[in-house]
């Protein structure tokens, strides 16, 4: 593993945000059985408990490390394995519908990936159907899956896209998130108001009045 120091984080600052739609992720990531990554994230977070003073043995603390280890592994980051990967079944579009269809606000639950810290709002997602339709409530499955990573908000659009795309088989998706990210909000620049909008789409969404159609929809509920 490359070992990055303080100084060098300083220093590559924002550039590090990942190149790739793809989470980077260890080819050994899923060798270990949860329950394994479990004892052993138990264990690290304790020590990191007792480096900042804590003691452990408090009747409120003692139970900490393990809260912490099946949070991070079940619950927060339980979209880094694949085979948590819900299935998305698609159906052919029998009712020909072909006009836009719009999934909005979508929870967004997730966390940045350079300080673990929440990133919380809404995506609102719409496509176009050709030959295939999917069910309404795998979409929210979809985002809820991706967000479930250490992730920044620009991939973690691209991931929802790419795969929306792929699955219905047409281009003509777009994916709009606005969230908060409380490592802006609540540490470093402590802004309390602002929040971060990302837009990605493909195929007929390169139009600006298809983009608008989109947007227009979006305000008015
Ligand atoms: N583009 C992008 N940046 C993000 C996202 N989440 C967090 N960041 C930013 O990642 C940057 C990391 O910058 P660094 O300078 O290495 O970290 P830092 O010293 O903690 O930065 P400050 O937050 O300014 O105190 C910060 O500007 C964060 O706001 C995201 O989803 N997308
Ligand atoms: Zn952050």
């Amino acid at each position: 593993m490359r070992k990055i120091d303080k100084e060098t984080v300083e220093i590559v600052g924002d550039n590090h945000i990942s190149t790739s739609v793809e989470t980077p992720i260890l080819k050994n990531a899923f060798e270990k059985s949860d329950d394994q990554k479990i004892e052993r994230i138990q264990h690290l977070f304790g020590e990191i408990m007792k480096e900042l003073g804590l003691d452990l043995n408090d009747d409120s603390l003692s139970g900490t490390p393990y809260r912490f280890a099946k949070m991070y592994v079940k619950e927060l980051f339980y979209g880094l394995n694949p085979k948590n990967k819900p299935r998305l079944s698609v159906f052919e579009n029998k009712y020909r519908y072909q006009k836009m269809l719009v999934e909005q606000n979508i929870t967004i639950d997730s966390s940045c990936e350079h300080h673990f810290l929440p990133i919380t709002g809404h995506a609102h997602i719409a496509y176009i159907p050709k030959n295939k339709v999917i069910g309404l409530s795998k979409i929210n499955r979809l985002v809820d899956y991706y967000a479930h990573r250490p992730q920044v908000q620009e991939r973690l659009s691209l991931q929802i896209l790419r795969d929306l795309q792929h699955i219905l088989e047409t281009d003509d998706v777009i994916v709009m998130i606005s969230a908060k990210h409380l490592c802006v909000s609540s540490r470093g620049i402590k802004d309390k108001d602002s929040f971060t909008t990302t837009l990605e789409y493909g195929g007929c969404f390169n139009q600006a009045t298809k983009r608008n159609e989109f947007l227009k929809l979006i305000d008015h509920v």
